[in-house]
């Protein structure tokens, strides 16, 4: 992928340095120490350098084969993936609000892929049209809410929608610019386009955001001018949601068995993200907005988008989950298979309560490794 000097996009990216991920080596093996399966920046500011407020940052990994050697790639490049190869964005959860739920939440599953692309990479025995290509992953910080317990004058502590979408899109942008996310142009352009494909995946609130990339929003939001291109970013080609909250008005209006002691809650921090207006709370709901987003926002109207093939969304939920019911997902299915054909629903269980796909990882890597080997 290129580089270029005095560009505020390749500027922000070249003021992080590369460091490995050097993960235990397995048990197995004889040898003892540590295996480098990737290369990290942290906190890459995804807005020009000294614009951008303490959460406006996102982290970035690259398989270790993407630099063909055991060296750290050069600080102003960004190594790209073979031909066909796929990004991951992830987007975390913790109810537009909670401090201590990060982009770091990310860490466990992206470690688990990295090593899972190494292995996949070293298997001789896979051939290589069923050898999946990760191209590398994202995690994207963005700004919160204020949270009644964890109360901080910094700016970026403080916000309200449509700024915590602002601030994905904004990063989705940049991303776009780096050459991670594909532009619109390139699509259908087996010649000249690199044939990346990208996912988005979120969880929680999450995935909510990850929905509301796609979604119509009102009011129409502002792509910071130094970061907008000739052509928009190619909508992701599947969208992950884990235990993901879809429909805010309906839980809060009739909260199902199990769930109603949630209920004040669920009322809190959504007035904390959206304000009173309920109506607001349904229109920013993948579950509960107007219908049609998914041709109007993704598929497209046009017949050639419609050729290339129909999107997928995976949704993931625990039944153990504490705090995000079933319902939720149930919801979420009921509106997508309102949009007809356009898309592949499929639906996979995790265990455990509402954090614990993120902070094992290992689920979480599973079932995003299964979309990326099946796009
Ligand atoms: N730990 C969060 C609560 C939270 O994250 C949450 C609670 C209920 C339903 C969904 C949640 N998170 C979604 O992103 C908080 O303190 O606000």
């Amino acid at each position: 992928m290129p580089s270029a000097a005095a560009d505020p996009v390749w500027d922000a990216w070249a003021s992080v340095p590369w460091t490995p991920v050097d993960v235990p080596k397995t048990s197995s093996s004889a040898s003892s120490g540590t295996v480098t399966v990737g290369w990290h920046k942290a906190g890459v500011p995804y807005l020009p350098l000294g614009e951008a407020l303490s959460l406006q940052t996102l982290d970035l990994w690259i398989p270790s084969s993407a630099t063909g050697t055991g060296a750290a790639p050069d600080i102003n490049s960004l190594p790209s993936g073979p031909h066909g190869s796929v990004w991951i964005i992830y987007i975390h959860g913790g109810a537009w609000r909670d401090p201590r739920i990060t982009f770091a939440s990310f860490t466990p599953a992206a470690t688990n892929l990295l090593f899972r692309a190494l292995s996949s990479s070293n298997d001789n025995s896979s051939s290589p049209s069923h050898n999946p290509k990760l191209a590398g992953l994202v995690s994207l910080n963005y700004r919160l809410s204020p949270h009644p317990s964890h109360p901080s004058p910094d700016p970026a502590r403080n916000a309200k929608h449509p700024d915590h979408i602002s601030d994905i899109l904004t990063a989705l942008s940049f991303l776009s610019r780096l050459g991670v996310i594909p532009r619109r142009s390139n699509i259908n352009n087996n010649n000249t386009g690199n044939n990346t494909k990208w996912i988005l995946a979120g969880h929680s609130c999450g995935a909510t955001l990850s929905f509301q990339t796609l979604m119509p929003l009102p009011p129409l939001l502002p792509t910071p001018p130094l970061l907008l291109s000739s052509s928009s970013p190619q909508p992701p080609s599947a969208v992950v949601g884990f235990n993901g909250l879809y429909d805010l008005a309906g839980f809060i209006a009739d909260p199902p068995q199990g769930y109603a002691h949630l209920r004040d809650g669920y009322r809190e921090f959504t007035v904390g993200a959206f304000g009173e207006d309920e109506s607001v709370w349904r229109a920013v709901c993948p579950a509960s907005c107007e219908a049609g987003w998914v041709r109007r926002g993704w598929v497209g109207e046009g017949k050639e988008e419609e050729k290339a093939g129909k999107v997928v969304v995976m949704l993931v939920q625990s039944r153990e989950d504490q705090l995000v019911p079933w319902q939720q997902l149930e919801r979420m299915r009921e509106c997508l298979e309102r949009e007809g054909r356009l898309v592949e629903v499929r639906v996979r269980e995790a265990r455990g309560e509402h954090d614990e796909i993120w902070r094992e990882g290992g689920r979480m890597a599973e079932v995003l490794w299964e979309v990326v080997e099946g796009l």
